[in-house]
């Protein structure tokens, strides 16, 4: 029986936070002014990564506070026990090992999990994917003809492909300049047609990426890639026009990754060439699993395991750092404070550093399909608000076009920002520093965000007295500012594993299964109902409700 939820309104830590807000009045000019402290107390580091939480809307009292909570709740007793292989996913009765991923390989103890010897079994896969990485790279893997990959498709979606273009994108300069990686994720098929229209099959490799292989999106675009390489392999007389040359092309352009390895036999991939990992990896936390075989051969197995070490850093931290000075679990808690105490619906993400232009998109599967949930572990209903919207763009990009709302509208957006000290690409505009400029950006919105501007202050400046009050910023909107020393490998897996780590701390706190995602197999199911509907079967269009119906009938009409 797994241990009963505790409802987090309950706890004696939620009463006190409760009467604690209705007397708080934030007004971080003060706080600041009289706690000269205030910025060193609360700047933590984790890894590499410093983390600046003064500019949050809590003063000493609330993080205690907040910290009790995390008792009353037991946080770290639950981070253990996922640490450990328990069944903490509890709806879909299953251990949640995505930590063991990163495990050195002398790690001790060996970690046991329902008679499995995880650690070996994760050094086997890490050593499989490293060598044929190398192969790769070294050339001695080759298409048809004998030519080395030059570009590699990951066909994958959800998990299986936000993970890993996330890291591609973030870690460009470390990719070998003789090789590419394209991602293929959406069923449209516009995604796979202008993804190969200039390839060369005979230097092009196909990951398939799917941890179940049975989604439809994955083995539809897997199953026209073959195509698509049949098809220009011949046109281009490279192979001859029988079965055992298409077989034996799939298996030199072809190679899989999945727990279903029974499935990708099914395909026609040589299973030798195929990558496993187990179901206590949950897809949005396995780009650092077999699911990133595309990074180990871009960046090179050395670099990937750097991306490891940097995940398993955070877990190191949050594993043996007392609540009050444990980065991800005090910005998970934050989180429910800004949520559950004062209101906020959404959370931006707003990183500076053009390499981390997928980071928003990664961690809304990350976090949204984990915490987007109504009922408790045990299926009773949750009495609070869960899983807040995550969204967010670049800086200064999003400057330009929605900070409007954070700095002036009627809503609390906490943010994070996030950027780098040193850039990869130091360029110069005549004598000034580019990057530097760039972050006095990242600085200054903080700072806006902050302390804003009084009427007083915008009087000053001359302004006519009817628009003083559309210049006045309020102030006291709150931010956490995120400095790391370079996007490295290791940074970019301290980062990932951090927000894994604040994701679990709310869903711990609000006592849902942060691991499932029941919440995605309706639709699934429906459109292949809907399938046969929208290719003109009669009788199945005639079962639809009437606005779907007709929605079919106009695109039918319009495809005509
Ligand atoms: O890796 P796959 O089994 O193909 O799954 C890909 C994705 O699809 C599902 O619908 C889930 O919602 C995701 O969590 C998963 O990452």
């Amino acid at each position: 029986m797994p241990t009963p939820p505790i409802d987090p309104t309950t706890t004696s830590a939620w009463q006190a936070l409760s009467e604690h807000e209705s007397t708080l009045r934030p007004d971080l000019r003060t706080w600041f002014a009289e706690d000269p402290e205030r910025a060193q107390r609360l700047t933590l580091q984790v890894a590499d990564l410093t983390v600046d939480l003064s500019k949050n809307l809590v003063t000493d009292e609330t993080l205690a506070l907040l910290a009790r909570l995390a008792d009353d709740v037991h946080l770290t007793d639950r981070f253990e026990a996922m640490l450990r292989g328990e069944h903490i996913n509890v709806t879909e009765d299953r251990a949640v090992l995505h930590t063991a991923l990163r495990r050195p390989a002398d790690a001790e103890p060996p970690l046991v999990v329902d008679g499995q010897h995880v650690d070996d079994d994760v050094q086997a896969v890490l050593g499989e994917v490293a060598e044929f990485a190398e192969k790769v790279r070294s050339g001695e893997w080759t298409g048809v003809t004998g030519e080395a990959v030059r570009t590699v498709v990951n066909i994958g979606i959800g998990g299986s492909d936000l993970g890993p273009v996330m890291v591609y994108e973030a870690l460009e300069p470390y990719v070998a300049p003789e090789l590419e990686v394209r991602f293929v994720s959406n069923i449209d098929p516009t995604d796979l047609a202008q993804k190969t229209q200039d390839l060369d099959p005979t230097t092009t490799l196909f990951i398939v990426a799917s941890k179940t292989f049975t989604t439809l999106e994955t083995l539809t675009n897997a199953r026209l890639a073959r195509q698509w390489l049949w098809d220009s392999l011949l046109a281009g007389g490279h192979i001859a026009d029988t079965d055992e040359a298409r077989r034996d092309a799939v298996a030199q352009h072809f190679v899989a990754v999945s727990t279903a390895l029974d499935k990708v036999a099914d395909f026609g991939i040589d299973p030798a060439n195929a990558f496993g990992f187990w179901d206590w990896v949950g897809g949005r936390y396995s780009v650092d699993s077999a699911i990133g075989t595309s990074l180990a051969i871009a960046i090179g197995p050395d670099a990937f395991g750097e991306l490891l070490d940097g995940f398993h850093a955070v877990d190191e931290h949050a594993r043996t750092t007392p609540v009050a000075r444990n980065v991800p679990f005090l910005m998970g808690l934050l989180n429910i404070w800004y949520v559950n105490f004062l209101g906020a619906h959404t959370h931006a993400v707003l990183p500076y550093a053009q390499q981390l232009h997928r980071f928003p998109a990664y961690l809304q599967q990350l976090t949204m399909e984990s915490n987007g949930k109504s009922v408790h572990w045990d299926g009773t209903p949750v009495t609070t608000q869960t899983g807040e919207v995550f969204w967010g763009e670049p800086g200064t990009n999003g400057q330009h076009a929605f900070y409007q709302l954070i700095h002036q509208g009627t809503r609390l957006v906490p943010a994070d920002f996030i950027a780098v000290a040193t850039p990869a690409y130091p360029l110069s505009d005549g004598g000034t520093d580019v990057h530097a400029l760039f972050l006095a950006n990242f600085f200054a919105q903080t700072k806006a965000l902050a302390f804003g501007k009084t009427a007083d202050e915008v009087r000053a400046e001359g302004t006519p007295e009817e628009i003083v009050p559309a210049r006045v910023f309020s102030g006291n909107r709150p931010t956490t500012s995120i400095l790391a020393p370079a996007l490295t490998p290791s940074v970019v897996g301290q980062l990932i594993a951090l927000y894994e780590h604040i994701t679990f701390t709310q869903g711990v706190v609000w006592g849902i299964d942060s691991f499932d995602q029941w919440g995605v197999e309706l639709g699934k199911k429906l459109a292949m109902e809907i399938a046969p509907a929208v290719q003109g079967d009669t009788a199945a269009l005639a079962a639809q409700d009437p606005s779907t119906r007709a929605l079919i009938e106009k695109y039918l009409e319009l495809r005509g």
